[in-house]
């Protein structure tokens, strides 16, 4: 079974996830910190893959990702990492990455490589699901990849159906209209209040500006879960390398 379905049918509340860029701050950091994220038991890690022209991207995930990109990170070298430690991985892994790296690498081979590494699913932002549902869909399965797609205040709520709908792993409502990163929570409080309106069926988690336990146990009241990435980042540039305590403490501190 899938391990993101698996992990649904287990647990739908008081989620964690944590997004890391692959190739940050070196470039063999990764299958470090990914084994650390798994044994502090994070529900879900979302990997980014480093990207040139990054859209949604806040200023910390930018600057993960230029320098992961001056470290060398490929999507080959990443695949070749994950399939390195999947055996040692439990918690479901998701790629993040943008819809145009992918095409260019080859969707059929991109999700062949995903599913021979573990990857459980795949965050593609500008993929519009109606291209997913049209083109994609089929290939997707075949390779037993779980798809998510966001939200933000400013969709409508015939699209949110349609998102809904169209979700095979969970729902990323984007907690604001802002980029990712922003140092305190952002919170669109009349947005958050109407989620248990919005008629999801799926499991869905809140992401974008969310760094503190605060944050997080808001996160927890209006979805499944949180996801977490620029405030993680911030503290592995400050580890110096002490990957093991710093992701312990920050995870703890969470719980
Ligand atoms: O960094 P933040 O504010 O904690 O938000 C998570 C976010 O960075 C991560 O999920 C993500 C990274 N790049 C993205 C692009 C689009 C949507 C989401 C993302």
């Amino acid at each position: 079974m899938n391990k993101l379905e698996q992990l649904f049918t287990q647990k739908n509340n008081n989620l964690i996830t944590i997004y890391t860029t692959a190739g940050y701050p070196n470039l063999s950091d990764t299958p470090v910190i990914l084994k650390e994220l798994d044994r502090n038991n994070v529900d879900i890690i979302e990997i980014g893959i480093p990207y040139s022209d990054p859209l949604a991207d806040g200023p910390t995930i930018q600057a993960t990702s230029e320098k992961a990109l001056v470290n060398g990170m490929t999507l080959d070298i990443l695949f070749k990492q994950l399939k390195s430690v999947q055996n040692e991985i439990s918690s479901p892994i998701v790629l993040m990455g943008y819809y145009n790296q992918v095409m260019t690498f080859g969707l059929e081979k991109f999700l062949q490589n995903c599913q021979e590494s573990g990857v459980s699913g795949l965050i593609l932002p500008d993929m519009p699901y109606e291209i997913y549902l049209a083109q994609h869909k089929e290939l997707f399965e075949k390779y037993d990849q779980k798809v998510t797609f966001l939200i933000t205040p400013l969709t409508t709520e015939k699209r949110i159906k349609e998102i809904n709908d169209a979700t095979s792993g969970f729902v990323y409502i984007v907690s604001s209209s802002a980029t990712t990163g922003a140092t305190t929570s952002n919170y669109n409080e009349v947005f958050l209040s109407n989620i248990k309106n919005l008629g999801l069926t799926k499991p869905h988690q809140i992401g974008f500006g969310i760094s503190t336990k605060e944050d997080v146990e808001k996160a927890w009241e209006f979805s499944n879960g949180a996801i977490i990435g620029s405030a993680f980042l911030r503290l592995l540039e400050k580890s110096e390398g002490n990957f093991q305590e710093t992701i312990k403490d920050y995870i703890q501190s969470l719980r």
